[in-house]
């Protein structure tokens, strides 16, 4: 059998995916088709994706969301702000029964496209590294971890034509693990620093420990199973985030090949000036938090600053202090 793959929605992730999966599926006799805009979609077609140095296999680059109507498989790859539109696009044009694979952040993506598409599969997915454009085609990738995915008979077809992907039965442990790591989103977003830059100062690492070990205990509370994504375990991990500056550089910065540039998605949305994930991101602490009965003023906080940010003309630059100083109420 022959499969052809669709990813919607053609940004840092779903090109690293596209230029990861397209020469697998294509010596498979599969096609792979790249939507989205055509401010990113122009510069692939004028010179080949290259991701971590390597150029991707063939793939189709359209705009057009009649694409989807080919597909077999559609990985969904668009920032949450963007899944009603992706909904309506996939219930008009693809065939029913076509499974969609998350590949967003966060836990409520999966749960608004099942409700929202219950006549077909959805299956869930992570992507547990940092993806940033280096040039108008070039792609960098930093941290450790391969994609992981439901298991389904097109996820599974995918990894035995040899894309890397990771499968699961079930990826609720491994998304609960993605989430602690991506709570550094709102600190990263609010310093107004790259990534790197960021985690450099203890005081922004001692935010971010604060904000995982409140979920921590949210997720305890909840009786919720969680896996390790990323270097480091999330209890180990609010150890070493308060270490000394010297020591985290030593233990932890120097093993990360993060792009001196890398910001997260979600500072990389509030520095353009965009609406955030961040309802999907703290929001989902808050919330199990809420039906849990523990009480969460770290991640509410966070949640609170990043909306006070959103479509500001400048982006915030919040120093530590002044973050430590917000969390503590
Ligand atoms: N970047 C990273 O390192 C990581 C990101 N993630 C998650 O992956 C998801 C995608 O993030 P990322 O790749 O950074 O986001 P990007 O903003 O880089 O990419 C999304 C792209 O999809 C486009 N798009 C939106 N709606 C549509 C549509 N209906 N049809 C076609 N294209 C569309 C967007 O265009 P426009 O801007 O015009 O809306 C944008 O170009 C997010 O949930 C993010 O949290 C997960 C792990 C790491
Ligand atoms: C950096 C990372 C891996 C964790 O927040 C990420 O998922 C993102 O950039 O959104």
């Amino acid at each position: 059998m022959t499969y052809s793959i669709a990813i919607l929605g053609a940004g840092a992730i779903g090109c690293y995916i596209g230029a990861q999966w397209a020469a697998p599926v294509a010596a498979r006799g599969g096609t792979l088709t790249l939507i989205g805009r055509e401010r990113v979609l122009a510069p692939l077609r004028a010179q080949p994706l290259r991701a971590e140095g390597v150029t991707a296999g063939p793939m189709a680059l359209t705009e057009d969301p009649g694409a989807l109507a080919r597909a077999d498989l559609i990985a969904v790859s668009v920032k949450a702000q963007a899944l009603d539109t992706v909904m309506e696009q996939i219930a008009r044009h693809a065939r029913p029964g076509v499974p969609v694979l998350s590949l967003l952040n966060g836990i409520e993506p999966v749960r608004r496209l099942r409700a929202g598409l219950a006549d077909r599969p959805v299956l869930a997915g992570m992507v547990p590294f940092n993806v940033v454009w280096t040039g108008p085609s070039e792609l960098h990738r930093s941290g450790p971890g391969e994609v992981a995915a439901e298991r389904h008979p097109l996820t599974t077809w995918l990894t035995e034509a040899g894309a890397p992907l990771e499968l699961h039965d079930d990826l609720g442990p491994i998304q609960h693990g993605k989430l602690l790591l991506n709570l550094v989103g709102a600190v990263n977003a609010l310093s107004g620093l790259s990534l790197y830059e960021m985690l450099q100062r203890r005081g922004y690492r001692r935010v971010y420990a604060a904000a995982v070990a409140e979920a921590l205990a949210v997720y305890r509370a909840a009786g919720i199973a969680f896996e390790k994504v990323g270097p480091t375990s999330p209890r180990l991990a609010v150890s070493v985030l308060r270490a000394p500056d010297w020591l985290f550089r030593q233990l932890v910065l120097k093993r990360q090949n993060l792009d001196p540039k890398s910001m997260t998605s979600l500072a990389s949305d509030l520095a353009a000036g965009r609406q955030t994930e961040v309802d999907t991101i703290n929001g989902e602490i808050c919330r199990i938090g809420a039906a849990c009965g523990h009480p969460t003023p770290v991640n509410a906080a966070l949640v609170r600053l990043v909306h006070g940010a959103e479509g500001q003309a400048e982006a915030p630059a919040y120093t530590a202090d002044a973050l430590l100083h917000e969390i503590a109420g």
